[in-house]
């Protein structure tokens, strides 16, 4: 079922959450809202569930309209056939699994035979139908999520719609639960949208990924598009780029100065630097010595280093006092963990590695 947002807004009080959001959303696809809390994300799924009432805008799936500002039409909650799965799994605490799986179809007048099976169906699919005589204090947290799973796919003709659901389960669990989900998916073949700000769980889950600040969309793409080439200082900062510089000028020959001093010589694939742009890298492609043909190329005096198991952090402080965060393997050949605070190295950084940034 494809789904259209159309300049959509949403105010609380005086607070404009949602500004003028446009979203469309494939039949099938798995699409994840990535972004900071506070955002916007929930209320835009609460927008699409009916649990809220944009201000403005158009939402539709498929043929049906869920709501027109414009035209005062909006669809009940219960009527839009949409499964939902919460962070708090919301389970009622007084009905089995059984009778909370078949509880949305009852509000949906299905006739008892097709609930039962529909029911069965379903709790086979998440593996609950040993538990469905049981009450949710009588399942793990991971059990208890199953059963929200299976709520929400019972009920969705062709949407469903996922809050954080993973967020109160331990690291393994949600790992297992994320392979689940994705499963259940391929296996029911709606179109999900999926609430994160777990950039990690992003990137696993999702054909694309809308990374939204501040009511408004900032970037749209492949979990590898918005990994590796983010289209705002915003999304690369939320994406984990450790390092963003802004271009202080550019001389004729096309080579910019960054904060501190750096010089960037744009190559390679990346387009070329511009005045107000801004270049970013990852800690983690900072590379020790003097790099052949490399994009920016400095010294810094080793501050800040910290062992996270996996691999050394710190910072390379240059004579300008531009700072460089650095993420170098434990245990390698690199710098950092070898050299220590306070040792002058010498490092550079491909151009490759680097993204210009136009906003
Ligand atoms: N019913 C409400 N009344 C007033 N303000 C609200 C209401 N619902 C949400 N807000 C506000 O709207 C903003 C966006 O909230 P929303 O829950 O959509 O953000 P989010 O991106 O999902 O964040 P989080 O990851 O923390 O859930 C917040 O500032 C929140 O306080």
């Amino acid at each position: 079922m494809r789904v259209t947002l159309g300049g959509v807004n949403k105010s609380f009080a005086a607070n404009h959450i949602l500004k003028d959001l446009d979203l469309t959303f494939d039949a099938g696809e798995f699409v994840t809202l990535l972004g900071p809390s506070g955002c916007g994300k929930t209320t835009t799924l609460r927008c699409v569930a009916g649990l809220e009432n944009p201000d403005a805008g158009s939402i539709t799936a498929g043929d049906r309209v869920f709501v027109d500002a414009s035209e005062h039409s909006f669809l009940p909650p219960h009527k839009r056939r949409v499964g939902m799965v919460f962070q708090s799994y919301a389970l009622w605490p007084h009905m089995t699994v059984r009778s909370n799986v078949a509880y949305p179809l009852k509000r949906q007048k299905v006739a008892r035979p097709e609930v039962k099976r529909r029911v069965q169906e379903t709790l086979a699919a998440v593996g609950m139908q040993a538990h469905a005589d049981r009450y949710p204090h009588e399942l793990s947290g991971g059990q208890q999520q199953r059963v929200a799973l299976a709520r929400g796919l019972v009920s969705a003709g062709g949407l469903m719609l996922f809050d954080e659901p993973l967020s109160n389960l331990d690291t393994k669990l949600r790992t297992a639960m994320r392979t689940e989900i994705q499963r259940l998916h391929k296996k029911f073949g709606n179109t999900s949208i999926y609430v994160t700000h777990d950039q990690e769980e992003a990137l696993a889950l999702s054909d694309r990924v809308v990374i939204m600040n501040a009511g408004r969309v900032d970037q749209v793409g492949s979990p590898e598009t918005v990994h590796s080439e983010p289209g705002s200082r915003f999304a690369a900062d939320f994406v984990g780029f450790e390092n963003i510089l802004e271009c202080q000028s550019l001389d004729s020959a096309g080579i910019a100065t960054l904060d501190g001093g750096l010089q960037f010589r744009a190559g390679g694939e990346r387009s070329s630097p511009t005045p107000g742009s801004a270049i970013a890298f990852r800690g983690k492609n900072v590379r020790p010595g003097k790099i052949d043909g490399a994009a920016i190329a400095g010294r810094g005096v080793i501050r800040d280093s910290t062992y996270v198991g996996e691999q050394w952090t710190a910072n390379l402080e240059t004579p300008g006092g531009a700072l460089v965060a650095v993420a170098v393997p434990a245990g390698g050949e690199r710098f950092i963990g070898r050299e220590g605070d306070g040792t002058t190295v010498d490092f550079g950084i491909r151009a490759d590695d680097v993204v210009v940034l136009e906003r």
